[in-house]
């Protein structure tokens, strides 16, 4: 894994500047999301549309070059968690807005060998907290979204039970971030996960974030 990982390194050091191996591999599980989630019909959110800006699709385009190593594969993303987009139906909090490039426009890549989840995040206007930048309670969203989903990948269902987020520095609005999360350890049906937030050439840290997500059932 370690050597994967230094090919990786040389090849794409920005995207790794600022990252920690996990320190141990981890007994990871089978989820299958789509056997409890239908997707068909619905629209896949996680793909360039005319609203990223350059750095976000470079961004995209290496993570799509790496999932051809067999070690990252591209996460979809819907606007359900569940079959429930039925009458007025219901939204997933981060794909509530109908326009593209105003809310949470992501898309996350998974490396199942370091039980790792990688958001490429770009937030859109809507999300303003101080003037020009983003709401602190967007940044938990995104955090929580990129680390509680690593979790579900490498463990089955979760459930935030806690969450700990250190605001280095503020995060423009419309700039392009490269949310970085890995489960660290479990013990029982406590997943504890890191994240942190760099921006896109990994000059800047954001955020540092540690989780505690809970195994269900
Ligand atoms: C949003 C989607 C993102 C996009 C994802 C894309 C693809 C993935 C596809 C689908 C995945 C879907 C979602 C992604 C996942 C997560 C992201 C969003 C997550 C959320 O948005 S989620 C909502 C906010 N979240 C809550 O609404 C939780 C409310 N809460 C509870 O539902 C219970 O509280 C629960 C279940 C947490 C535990 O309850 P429980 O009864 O099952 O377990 P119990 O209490 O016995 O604890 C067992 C052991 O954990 C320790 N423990 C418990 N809590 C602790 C704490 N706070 N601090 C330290 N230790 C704690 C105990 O001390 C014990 O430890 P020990 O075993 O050592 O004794």
């Amino acid at each position: 894994m370690l050597r994967s990982y230094s090919r990786l390194f040389q090849r794409y050091p920005t995207i790794f500047t600022l990252t920690r191996l996990p320190t141990a591999r981890l007994q990871t599980c089978h989820f299958s999301i789509s056997s409890t989630c239908p997707t068909e019909g619905l629209r896949d959110f996680g793909l360039p549309n005319a609203t990223w800006g350059p750095n976000l699709r470079n961004l995209y385009d290496k993570f799509l070059d790496l999932t051809n190593t067999g070690l990252w594969r591209r996460i979809p993303s819907h606007n359900t968690t569940v079959n429930h987009l039925e009458g007025i139906g219901k939204r997933m909090f981060l794909r509530n807005i109908d326009e593209d490039g105003v809310g949470f426009e992501y898309c996350m890549f998974y490396n199942k060998a370091e039980s790792r989840m990688v958001c490429l995040f770009q937030p859109g206007p809507y999300l303003e907290g101080p003037p020009g930048y983003a709401h602190g309670g967007s940044i938990a969203t995104i955090i929580d979204s990129t680390a509680g989903a690593g979790a579900v990948y490498t463990c089955g269902s979760v459930m935030t039970a806690n969450l700990n987020i250190n605001y280095l520095k503020p995060i423009p609005l419309g700039c392009t971030l490269l949310v970085d999360s890995y489960v660290e350890k479990i013990e029982g049906r406590k997943v504890y996960s890191r994240c942190h937030i760099q921006s896109h050439d990994a000059l800047i840290l954001h955020t540092e974030a540690m989780a505690l997500y809970i195994k269900l059932g």
